[in-house]
């Protein structure tokens, strides 16, 4: 049983010691720091959106930018798609849950505005529906998925492949993601040393 734990501490590891080594990787992840700067400084905002474990990481992504991550600062404005039961079972039960995000980003979002979609498969529909209307109405579109990207990888303008095919694994590099592009933000608009 203690081989079953640190194998999957390992697996972890491993993933995260690819991204390392992964130059390609990295500038991606800088890219879309950029972009979500530029994002801000334009005034615009971030929707997120994920199903399960990665409605969790949509909503602590959005928590870390509206509150704060290393340090006092300004708000910034992140809305995680998967929070209002209200919203959502009535988008689910009227329309389907296909339209849970999609439905969102026809109300609250703005040309100008950034869209990121978290599935591990990179399959989940109400994601790819969300794509498709974050496109329709302006937005720049982000993926964050595992290592096929699968459907949204041809959907995005800018897609992360997480070199991994575990549900798990592909998450827990998602969120370091996650707090990457948070520590990045916070630093270059707010910071010191900027
Ligand atoms: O957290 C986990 C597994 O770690 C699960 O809840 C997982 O997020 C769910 O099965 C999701 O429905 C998977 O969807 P996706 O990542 O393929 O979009
Ligand atoms: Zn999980």
């Amino acid at each position: 049983m203690k081989n079953f734990v640190k194998n999957q501490i390992k697996k972890s590891y491993e993933v995260k010691k690819n991204m390392l080594d992964n130059e390609k990787l990295i500038d991606e992840i800088l890219e879309i720091g950029n972009l979500l700067i530029e994002t801000y400084k334009k005034g615009n905002k971030l929707l997120i959106a994920g199903n399960g474990g990665s409605a969790a990481d949509a909503q602590h992504i959005a928590g870390e930018l509206v509150s704060k991550f290393y340090f006092d600062r300004p708000a910034l404005p992140a809305i995680a798609l998967t929070t209002d039961t209200s919203i959502i079972t009535a988008i689910g039960n009227d329309y389907g849950y296909e339209y849970l995000f999609s439905r969102q980003i026809e109300a609250n979002g703005v040309k100008g505005d950034v869209f990121l979609g978290i599935s591990t498969s990179g399959n989940s529909k109400n994601i790819i529906e969300g794509l498709k209307t974050a496109k329709e109405k302006g937005l720049i579109t982000i993926g964050l998925t595992g290592e096929s990207g699968g459907k949204m990888k041809n959907l995005c303008d800018y897609c992360i492949c997480v070199p991994s095919r575990e549900t798990p694994r592909i998450q827990e590099a998602h969120i370091l993601i996650g707090h990457i592009l948070c520590s990045v933000i916070e630093e270059a608009i707010f910071g010191k040393g900027f």
